[in-house]
């Protein structure tokens, strides 16, 4: 018999029609209200299920006797409780490698946004404010040569490195749990406590999941350690920041500017105090989102559903502990 599986992210064509060989497909269209109760409907027959951009919490999934698998559409899994997950012996997987590439250019447009003022500038032009040359009030700052600051140096990490170390000539200086000697070797990059590399670097880059250990992470007191000429970048996940914090360091010109991809609350609310500021460049969590990576993902994730879901240890499953 094919098991069950609820989607709560449309598929493309292809993958849908090899989802639908291997299992009954549910599909919820969207998360609005409609479809929240439209999942709720599906989880009591559910084995499978596969999605991005939801808190399946307890309560959730406690509607889900038979579930046997996760397959998150993201790197990222701070929306699962594992503990819970794993004591259920549900597998959950997740897709790195498909997207570090993507995410890491998405890191670098928001350091070369945000130093060069290339949003600010564009709606200059755009709005008609362009009748003379532009003068030292509409410069920016170098971003070649300047030191990049890594927290998080993992493969996303690694990647933002290697674009400052051999496309920017940055020097490099990281800080992660440990220090990675063959990171250091690849990009001459350099291990640093946070709070020094709080207080050296040019643009501080944050490439760290969202954890209990990182909640939090980067507040008033790391903010008062940069320097008035550091730009702050943000796509690992907006609860690391006290984001109270940094619009005051923002307004404050404690910082020159910041770039961010991720926030508090997503999507970003329109009042938000950071979009009266003009040394802020927001984006929409789109670190990932190109066609072809969006594609892999969810190959990815199909993958690692249907491997599980045929008693199969998906390649990257998150909880090995729930792997019997
Ligand atoms: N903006 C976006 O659209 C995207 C955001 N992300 C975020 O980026 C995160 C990182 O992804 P990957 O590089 O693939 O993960 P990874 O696991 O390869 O790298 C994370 C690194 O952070 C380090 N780390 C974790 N906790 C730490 C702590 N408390 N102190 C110091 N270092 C710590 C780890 O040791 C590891 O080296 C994801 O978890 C996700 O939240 C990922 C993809 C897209
Ligand atoms: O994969 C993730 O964790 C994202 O944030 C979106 O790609």
């Amino acid at each position: 018999m094919k098991k069950q599986v609820v989607l709560y992210k449309k598929l493309s064509a292809p993958l849908m029609a090899r989802l639908h060989e291997q299992a009954e497909v549910t599909l919820i269209e969207s998360l609005d209200t409609q479809g929240l109760a439209k999942l709720r409907d599906a989880l009591p027959r559910a084995q499978g299920l596969l999605g991005a951009s939801l808190k399946l919490d307890a309560e959730l999934l406690d509607l889900a006797p038979h579930l046997e698998a996760i397959a998150s559409v993201s790197v990222g899994v701070d929306n699962y409780d594992i503990g819970y997950l794993t004591e259920r012996r549900i597998l959950l997987s997740n897709t790195p490698d498909v997207l570090t590439e993507t995410t890491a250019d998405t890191g670098f447009a928001l350091i070369l946004a945000t130093a060069r003022r290339v949003v600010e500038l564009a709606n200059m032009v755009r709005d008609g404010q362009w009748t003379r040359n532009i003068g030292p009030a509409h410069f920016g700052t170098d971003v070649h040569g300047k030191t990049l600051g890594i927290i998080g140096m993992g493969r996303i990490g690694e990647a933002l490195a290697q674009r400052g170390h051999f496309g920017f000539g940055m020097p490099v200086i990281y800080h992660s749990h440990s220090p990675k000697p063959a990171v250091e070797q690849r990009f001459n990059a350099q291990y640093r406590s946070l709070d020094d590399l709080l207080q050296q670097a040019d643009f501080v880059c944050l490439t760290l999941p969202l954890t209990a250990e990182t909640e939090g992470l980067i507040g008033t007191r790391q903010f008062a350690l940069m320097r008035p000429e550091t730009i702050f970048i943000n796509i690992s996940r907006g609860k690391v920041v006290d984001e109270a914090a940094l619009i005051r360091a923002l307004s404050n010109r404690q910082i020159r500017a910041a770039g961010l991809d991720v926030f508090e609350r997503e999507p970003l609310n329109h009042d938000s105090p950071l979009l009266q500021l003009n040394n802020v460049v927001a984006t929409p969590h789109m670190g990932s989102a190109t066609h072809e990576t969006r594609e892999a993902m969810a190959r990815c994730a199909v993958d690692n559903l249907l491997a599980a879901l045929a008693g199969q240890r998906p390649v990257n499953l998150v909880n090995p502990q729930a792997w019997r």
